[in-house]
């Protein structure tokens, strides 16, 4: 049986990680992408890494980065995953030698078995919302019927869920984990952890055969 793996992402303050991690989180997010609300700056996103229980990830979240800002980032902060957000190349999401995810924004045209297919040494695919406003964490949904019934890697779905539909969502996509930032806030940024505790609630009681 898979019972989907649970990334809450944005997080910003070590209170509010460990929360999450305490209501039953496998991973949470940090989000060094400047234009974000949810982005943290270096030494907050070290004292929150570090700050983490034992077998809760800590994934850091990058668009496009510069390789300077990417080499301070992986410098001080203790990473367990990459996950790449924007249009890096297999080269550059391989280039820094660390388990890393690649985000891909569905929409319709988009040959997604071709493109996971060039990640071949990706831990996951995380399938997100494709929208003109932003490369991520806007709230939108996107189509799952555009998923094909079988990709070559581990799929994360993400884009727009919330505790109200994460349920419908895994019983359609069979994801082997999902992910969520919106849906579970009271603003841009700012995490509810009634909202976390629900969506969590919702997703450890779905599962599937695998
Ligand atoms: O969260 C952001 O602000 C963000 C900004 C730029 C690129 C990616 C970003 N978030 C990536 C995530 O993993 C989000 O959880 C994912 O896009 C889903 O977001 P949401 O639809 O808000 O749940």
């Amino acid at each position: 049986m898979v019972i989907p793996r649970i990334k809450i992402c944005g997080l910003r303050d070590i209170a509010t990680a460990q929360a999450v991690a305490r209501l039953g989180a496998d991973a949470v997010g940090l989000v060094f992408y400047r234009p974000s609300p949810r982005y943290v700056e270096i030494e907050a996103a070290a004292a929150i890494a570090r700050a983490l229980p034992a077998f809760v990830s800590c994934v850091g979240l990058f668009v496009d980065c510069p390789e300077a800002e990417m080499a301070a980032i992986l410098e001080r902060v203790p990473l367990d995953l990459l996950q790449f957000h924007g249009d890096e190349t297999p080269e550059q999401c391989r280039r820094w030698q660390r388990p890393y995810i690649k985000a891909v924004r569905v929409k319709p045209g988009l040959d997604l078995l071709e493109y996971a297919g060039r990640y071949a040494d990706a831990r996951g695919l995380l399938c997100d919302a494709y929208s003109p406003a932003a490369p991520g964490g806007t709230g939108e949904r996107f189509d799952w019927g555009l998923l094909p019934a079988q990709l070559p890697l581990p799929l994360i779905l993400s884009g727009g869920l919330d505790p109200d539909n994460v349920v419908a969502a895994v019983a359609q996509v069979r994801p082997w984990a999902v992910d969520v930032s919106s849906g579970v806030e009271r603003a841009r940024g700012s995490k509810d952890l009634e909202r976390v505790a629900r969506f969590i609630a919702a997703a450890k009681q779905t599962s599937f055969s695998g």
